[in-house]
């Protein structure tokens, strides 16, 4: 669905991916660890065309989109939820999430406002609140509702539990169950690697801009002596 082969990047003379190789199989949910600084978001910007990679390919769905913008990246159908939310403060709660709704690239409407507003109840009570004036954790929930409401093919979300309340942390792993029943292939960053590898397939450990692991997620939950040695824990 989503392939990446031999990426490098760099920031000015900063070279942060050494020729990373990725691939999200479709209806696959795949985690991406790894500690602070070692290329994740790097990675998913350089896959998602607002990073352009120096070398390599990303293929989406079999076509080349290497250097594409952005937007017509996600047109294909990848929704992104990005590290810190990005989701537009002077908009209401309500216009940030009904800008987003549109058909998915193959004229599916699984997702819509409603439906999104049955997942995360507590927006209905916030819906004319400014974007900047909800909760770290509402503002988790728009971004990720935003994101459904384009109807992808792939999700992507970086760290999107991070800072949050333990009760909405759990609500938001249950969301990701249910994007993930509803077939859509997913890429998943997020600190807590146990509740990665529970809700993944497969998982990739990066290391100072190389894939230093890669596997079934079920097997590499069991390899602590590697998860100690490249994720601290
Ligand atoms: N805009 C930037 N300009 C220069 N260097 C950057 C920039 N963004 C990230 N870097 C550097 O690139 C490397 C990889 O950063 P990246 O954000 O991809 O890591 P990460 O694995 O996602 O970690 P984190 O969880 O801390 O975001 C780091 O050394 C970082 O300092």
């Amino acid at each position: 669905m989503l392939v990446a082969r031999g990426l490098h990047t760099y920031y000015g003379a900063s070279h942060v991916l050494h020729g990373v190789d990725l691939e999200l199989p479709s209806g696959c949910a795949l985690g991406l660890l790894g500690r602070n600084g070692m290329g994740k978001t790097t990675l998913l910007k350089s896959m998602l065309g607002l990073l352009k990679p120096r070398s390599g390919s990303v293929h989406f769905g079999g076509q080349a989109v290497t250097g594409l913008p952005p937007y017509e990246i996600a047109r294909l159908g990848v929704g992104y939820v990005p590290e810190g939310r990005g989701i537009f403060g002077n908009l209401s709660v309500r216009e940030n999430l009904q800008i987003a709704e549109r058909p998915g690239p193959d004229g599916s409407r699984a997702w819509t406002y409603e439906r999104v507003l049955e997942v995360f109840p507590r927006l209905k009570e916030r819906l004319h609140t400014g974007g900047q004036q909800v909760s770290g954790g509402e503002q988790q929930m728009v971004a990720i509702g935003r994101a459904l409401l384009t109807n992808p093919r792939v999700m992507i979300l970086d760290e999107a539990t991070e800072g949050l309340a333990p009760r909405i942390v759990e609500h938001i792993w249950q969301v990701i169950a249910q994007i993930r029943a509803g077939g859509i292939s997913t890429i998943i960053v997020d600190r807590n690697y146990r509740s990665v590898l529970r809700h993944t397939e497969r998982a990739v450990v990066l290391e100072k801009g190389r894939v230093a692991l890669a596997g079934e997620s079920r097997q590499l939950a069991q390899d602590e002596a590697a998860l100690h040695a490249l994720l601290g824990v």
